[in-house]
């Protein structure tokens, strides 16, 4: 069966740097590592909480340098990602972790932008850019980036917000927003993956989001889950993440069959699959794995993804029409 056609919604690009391209990048750059190879490194991604996994995900981001790194690093990724069936990806990056390490804004925006520019042709996938803000640093460097997107006329569609969550609410980050809408950007943000169902509500009240990502706790309040269903508002789910940094016991426990039995706008993706254990694909397969999830219920996965990507209509119209098609594939009996 060919892999399901998915948008793949909440997805930071260095998260997708594997431990073989971190040394062959290390290499290119005269960096040395403190690990004996890659499979050392590997040994190093059990973590124990969502800080414990940003702690080793900012430090291996010191081995991207140059425009090249971040073009090679964005072109694997999305190599691997059309083998998951990925048809369109809009993908974050994190402008402020390579400007706290020295390197200029414009390297590693031009060198993402550059493998978007050609992702098409390269490996079928359409794609956009939104630059994900650091909540545990200040939001006046925050707004100081995004006007420094603004003048260079980044290639962004989109703002977000991510890292450390628990203690850094959403309210703290309005006038970021603010700036990003009036500038014509779709608004996403992390919310409720550590932090608590309030956050949920202060991103759609205070910072008028389009997306939330994860929104995995948003099931504490009965309240927050009826405004959620009602508005539809899209959750971007990320299953195999939640298992790894402990937001949930086990992936027989995670609450995705809920969510989509109470009517909620959700979808699954990678988040940072190099660290997490897979791709789009692997998240899928664990689902199946651990819940039997069927056909139908992938198909929805996928075409709730296409509902809530930020792409014209005739976009949107071709991949759920893709999607059916899977779905109806999937379905057919096959010949022996
Ligand atoms: N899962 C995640 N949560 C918050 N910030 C992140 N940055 C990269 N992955 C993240
Ligand atoms: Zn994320």
């Amino acid at each position: 069966m060919p892999p399901l056609p998915c948008a793949e919604l909440h997805l930071h690009i260095e998260g997708t740097l594997e431990p073989e391209l971190i040394f062959t990048l290390a290499a290119r750059n005269g960096i040395s590592l403190p690990y004996a190879d890659p499979a050392d490194l590997a040994t190093r991604y059990a973590f124990t909480d969502l800080q414990s996994f940003l702690d080793l995900y900012y430090a291996n981001m010191d081995v991207l340098r140059t425009e090249q790194d971040f073009t090679d690093m964005t072109r694997a990724y999305l190599r691997r990602a059309a083998a998951a069936g990925v048809r369109h990806a809009e993908i974050m990056m994190d402008p402020q972790a390579h400007l706290a390490r020295g390197v200029p804004l414009e390297t590693c925006v031009n060198g993402v932008a550059a493998a978007l520019s050609t992702s098409e042709t390269d490996a079928g996938i359409s794609t956009s850019l939104i630059a994900a803000f650091l909540r545990d640093r200040p939001a006046a460097e925050a707004l100081e980036v995004l006007r420094d997107l603004l003048a260079m006329d980044a290639p962004i569609i989109g703002i977000g917000l991510d890292s450390a969550e628990a203690g850094y609410p959403p309210s703290l980050f309005r006038e970021v927003y603010d700036v990003a809408r009036d500038a014509g950007l779709k608004c996403v943000a992390h919310a409720g993956e550590e932090g608590p169902a309030a956050y949920v509500w202060e991103a759609l009240d205070l910072l008028a989001v389009d997306r939330i990502d994860h929104g995995i706790r948003c099931l504490e309040d009965e309240a927050l889950v009826e405004r959620l269903v009602a508005d539809q508002v899209p959750l971007t789910v990320c299953p195999l993440s939640n298992v790894r940094l402990r937001a949930v016991d086990a992936i027989g426990d995670h609450p995705l069959p809920a969510m989509l039995a109470r009517g909620l706008n959700v979808s699954v993706h990678s988040d940072d699959p190099a660290y997490f254990g897979g791709y789009l694909d692997d998240n899928l397969a664990a689902l199946v794995d651990a819940f039997g999830l069927g056909i139908d219920d992938r198909a929805r996965l996928a075409a709730n993804s296409v509902r809530s990507a930020f792409i014209s209509e005739g976009r949107r119209q071709d991949l759920l029409a893709e999607v059916e098609a899977w779905r109806v594939s999937a379905h057919a009996p096959r010949a022996v």
